[in-house]
This record gives C-alpha cells, structure tokens and sequence, in this order.
C-alpha cells in the first residue's frame, strides 16, 4: 500500500513539472461537496524528497525496479534497507506502511523515538488506534492515522484522515497531509471513531468493487462475449456509474430507476 501511495504522489508531482506527464483532467474538482484543494505549486508544504524502508533486500530490488519504471521522479526515491532510523532521521514526514502487527518492533528500534520526536507521523495500519501509536512514540511526535486504498496507486484513491490535534504546526501539517492524499485522489477528515468503518467501506472496498466487476464481467462471458469485451464493458459500466454519483450528485437509486423504465 506504501508503494501505491509513493507512487501515486510522484505521478502527480511529475505531472505539475513535466510536460511528458500532463495533468489529469482531474474531474473532481467540479463535483458538489468536495474538498480537495487546489494548491500552490511554489507551497513549501509540498513532498520534494522520498526515502522507502523495507526490511529485505529483495523488497527493495522490487521497489527500485518499481520507481525507476515509473520515470520523473521515481528514480530519485532513495530505497533503505533496515534503516528506518537513518530515514527517519532525514525526514519531516513519515508515513507508517507497516503490517500491523510489526508497529510496535518498528517504532521500538534504538533511536527511532527520538528520531521521530517533533515530526508528523502518519499510519496507515488498519485497527492501530492513535492512543496505541501515541504510546509507542515520544509526547513530541504528532500521530495521524489515514486509511487510503490501492487505487491511490492511479491517483483515484479515497482517503480518510483522522482530525488534525490542535498544535502551533495544525494548519501547516493540514496542508501537507492535504498535499499528499489529495494529489492521489479525494481526502476526507473525519472523527478517528470512523476508521473502523472507512476500513471497511473504503480501504477494502475495491476488493468488493472486484468481486462485483468479475462477476459482471462473467456474466457476460457467459452471454457470449469475447472475455477481454466483456471486462472492459463491466469495468467502465461500473466507472460510469460511479461517476455519475460524484461528479453529477445523482443518487444511485436514481441511476437505478433510469435503467428499469418500460
Ligand atoms: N492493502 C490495502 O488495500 C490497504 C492496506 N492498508 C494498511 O497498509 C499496511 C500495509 O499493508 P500492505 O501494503 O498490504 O503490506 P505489505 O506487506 O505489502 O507492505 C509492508 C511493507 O513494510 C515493509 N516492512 C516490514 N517490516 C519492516 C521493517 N522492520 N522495517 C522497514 N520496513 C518494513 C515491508 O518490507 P519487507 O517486505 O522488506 O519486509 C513491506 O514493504 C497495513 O497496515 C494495512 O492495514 C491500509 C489501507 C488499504
């Protein structure tokens, strides 16, 4: 999922300074009710540099290869093994990747709690609440929990992010929490009460979305439909739909009633 964010990020920042990367036409800047912000290029805010951490130096020959495949900025990505003190030490921002389970063998190495003190921390570890990542980190870090999903990866993502602690830093780390998710996609705040929840509905989503669209699909294989035919019509049929909902505030059980009239 860190790959799916980190590269989703460098698409976007590529597509601002490089004309090889034009800019999507992002249509959700025109849907009722969003919030994404339109920021400035020159804001100080914006990620200029990138470290990943992976434990194994297998993962981080799969991660180079990854970044250096995606042109622009990729191949800057500094790839770290079994280092995350020395990245951490060199960042403003961290973003937690980790399974679960290993938050705490992590944020426990020597050196990493002092390493973090004073910077923006954010996780995106399913069911590891702020009061448990607080407990793992100095009083000085600042813990946020964000739950993003894979279609980040292609800039489509949905993100939701805890409520921002009132702090002297609040607005600036707001923006830069603003300048990662919403160059990936929609980003929303919301209460931490709800990560339960956005896990469900948003982070997993797209699984449930691809069970939905396979079956689509199958059905009209089984109609008689060239396989690769049949994929493209269940997934853009799906995107249509969806879109509809977002960009022209259709309600789906409108959309619904629109397709079943005599
Ligand atoms: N998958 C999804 O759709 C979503 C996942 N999430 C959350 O994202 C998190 C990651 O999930 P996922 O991407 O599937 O997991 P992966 O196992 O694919 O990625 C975890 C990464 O952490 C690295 N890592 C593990 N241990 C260490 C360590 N000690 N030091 C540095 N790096 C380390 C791994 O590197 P190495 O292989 O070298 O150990 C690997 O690159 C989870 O907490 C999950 O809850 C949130 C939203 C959606």
């Amino acid at each position: 999922m860190g790959i799916a964010v980190l590269s989703g990020v460098i698409a976007s920042l590529d597509s601002k300074v490089d004309p090889q990367y034009p800019p999507a036409a992002k249509w959700e800047s025109h849907t009722p009710g969003t919030v994404t912000p339109v920021i400035p290029q020159t804001d100080e805010s914006q990620p200029s540099r990138f470290i990943a951490c992976v434990s194994r130096e297998e993962s981080a020959k799969r991660l180079r290869g990854i970044f250096f495949n995606l042109g622009g900025l990729g191949p800057s990505v500094d790839v770290l093994v079994a280092e995350n003190v020395k990245a951490v030490q060199q960042s403003d921002v961290i973003l937690l990747c980790c399974k679960p389970q290993l938050a705490q063998t992590i944020l426990s190495e020597p050196g990493l709690k002092e390493a973090l003190d004073g910077k923006l921390l954010i996780s995106i570890l399913a069911g590891v609440t702020i009061i448990q990542l607080t407990a793992m980190v100095n009083p000085g870090t600042k813990v946020i929990r964000a739950m993003p999903n894979t279609p980040c990866k292609i800039r489509e993502g949905m993100t939701v992010v805890s409520t921002i602690p009132q702090s002297p830093s609040m607005d600036l780390d707001c923006k830069i929490i603003l300048n990662i998710f919403s160059s990936i996609g929609r980003c929303r705040f919301l209460d931490e009460k709800h990560f339960d929840a956005c896990t469900a509905l948003s982070g997993s989503g797209p699984a449930f979305a691809c069970i939905f669209l396979e079956a689509m699909a199958d059905g009209g294989v089984m109609m008689g439909l060239p396989r690769a035919e049949a994929l493209e019509l269940a997934a853009q049929t799906l995107q249509g739909a969806a879109r509809m909902t977002l960009q022209a505030g259709t309600h789906p059980a409108q959309l619904k009633d629109a397709v079943t009239s005599e």
